[in-house]
């Protein structure tokens, strides 16, 4: 501290943080004193430790730290004292044994030796956490300590709810990697407009840890939040698996061991990636070029790759991992991911129901009761429109009277259009029929 005081006005931050690293591990020779380096990556994997650590600390206020970063999601309402800042150090007892932590920033590309070669904090962020005890304590730091750090960090996750959105479209980080939001959706099993009992056998399967769901529906009919509600009910993360932005499959392969426990991957829309229909092509040059299915094309993702490598995944991670795959077209999907035992549970997303209608009502406009329900039930219940649609129209004001009379307004319309497109195509098929030259032979 003394040195770094002294020397701060004169010498470049870079060259003070050189020194001042230096200067610890040679205090630290002399005191007998042990350190390990925690960094965010273990190679193209997450450490976890590094995370927790980031946790456990923000929440360890201490007299001895300066500086700290303060951050504040929108899920929040005040904002939070988060990790201790860059060369702060902060000191904790754990059985009598003292720790200090330091969190050590470096220019990109500064090129420490300790880290050439090999992948590191230098290329992933520029930051690890130093944790320094005496040499003598190291089965208690490495037994107990560290443990303990992984569960607080797990306990002070789960009472602050800041829940990850990671997303594999990340333009400039290079190929296989994740980036992350804090994930704000609202939507909750409570919130959700969907068959009641389909809801309970969801939350029932969860509390049990299915593992893979299949969410099919037309859209707007609540597959996102239907996964937004199961994160936030467990208390996972999401990882956005976006297939087709891939090249290969070592590129999925990297992905998906970069992610973490207690977390739920999600492949939105499996229809629409084009690679993966297309199974026979796959089959046939499996057999022309003589190599094992899912590895013989090096430059895209292939369907028996992906199915590999995610029953890899879920047999060597134990139950905290869950997999959803979402599509508008079922009738599309290959049969090697409807297989029974592949998805645990079949979900549909339906348009919306006079049940479902009554529970937007009471989200959006906090009623339970309307003289004008009945009418609009009976209306829903025939024309096709998706619970996006009806919040949609009962978040377009607040006063309930208002709100509702457009909502009959919406439906009326809504039935009519439906009404004049049955009629059009009806019209479209006679005259095939009639260019076809007549009924009888079109039948057969
Ligand atoms: N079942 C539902 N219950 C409550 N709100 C819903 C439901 N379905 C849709 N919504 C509302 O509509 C919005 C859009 O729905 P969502 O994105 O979840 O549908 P989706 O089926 O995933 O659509 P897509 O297939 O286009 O991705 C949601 O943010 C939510 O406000």
């Amino acid at each position: 501290m003394v040195v770094r005081s002294v020397v701060r006005p004169f010498v470049p931050r870079e060259f003070q943080d050189f020194l001042s690293s230096g200067i610890r591990s040679f205090l630290l020779r002399l005191r007998n004193e042990m350190t390990m380096v925690i960094e965010p990556y273990d190679g193209y994997a997450q450490n976890e430790l590094f995370e927790a650590a980031q946790v456990f600390l923000a929440a360890k206020q201490s007299v001895s730290v300066r500086r700290v970063r303060v951050t504040k999601s929108t899920k929040e309402s005040h904002s939070t004292l988060a990790i201790i800042d860059r060369n702060q150090m902060l000191a904790d007892t754990f059985h009598g044994v003292k720790l200090k932590w330091v969190l050590v920033s470096r220019q990109a590309g500064s090129g420490n030796p300790v880290h050439q070669g090999r992948k590191s904090a230098a290329e992933h962020g520029e930051q690890y956490f130093e944790l320094t005890f005496d040499k003598k304590h190291m089965e208690i730091v490495d037994k107990s300590y560290l443990p303990f750090v992984m569960d607080e960090a797990k306990s002070i996750k789960r009472e602050k709810k800041t829940l990850k959105l990671y997303t594999s479209k990340c333009i400039g980080l290079g190929p296989g990697t994740w980036s992350s939001v804090n994930l704000d959706h609202p939507a909750t099993f409570q919130t959700l407009a969907m068959d009641l009992e389909l809801k309970k056998k969801i939350l029932d399967d969860l509390d049990r840890f299915k593992r893979g769901y299949l969410l099919y529906g037309p859209p707007g009919t609540g597959k996102s939040s239907l996964v937004a509600a199961m994160a936030n009910y467990l208390n996972f993360d999401i990882y956005d698996l976006e297939l087709s932005g891939l090249h290969s499959n070592e590129e999925l392969r990297r992905l998906l061991v970069a992610t973490k426990d207690q977390s739920i991957l999600v492949v939105e829309d499996i229809d629409c990636t084009i690679q993966l229909q297309d199974r026979k092509l796959e089959t046939q040059a499996a057999y022309m070029n003589r190599m094992p299915m899912g590895y013989q094309q090096k430059d895209r993702v292939t369907l028996s790759g992906f199915l590999n490598f995610i029953d890899g995944l879920w047999s060597s991670c134990g139950n905290e991992r869950i997999i959803v795959f979402t599509t508008n077209h079922i009738e599309k999907l290959d049969p090697a991911l409807l297989r029974p035992g592949r998805m645990d549970l079949h979900v549909p997303m339906s348009y919306c129901t006079s049940f479902g209608f009554k529970l937007l009502a009471s989200n959006y406009l906090g009623i339970d009761h309307h003289e004008l329900f009945d009418q609009i039930e009976s209306a829903i219940t025939t024309a096709r429109v998706t619970p996006a649609e009806v919040a949609e129209q009962l978040m377009g004001c607040d006063e309930p009277e208002v709100a509702l009379r457009d909502m009959i307004l919406f439906l009326v319309n809504h039935k009519r259009k439906e009404n004049e497109e049955v009629i059009e195509e009806k019209a479209g098929q006679s005259q095939l029929i009639e260019a076809n030259g007549g009924g009888e032979e079109f039948e057969e």
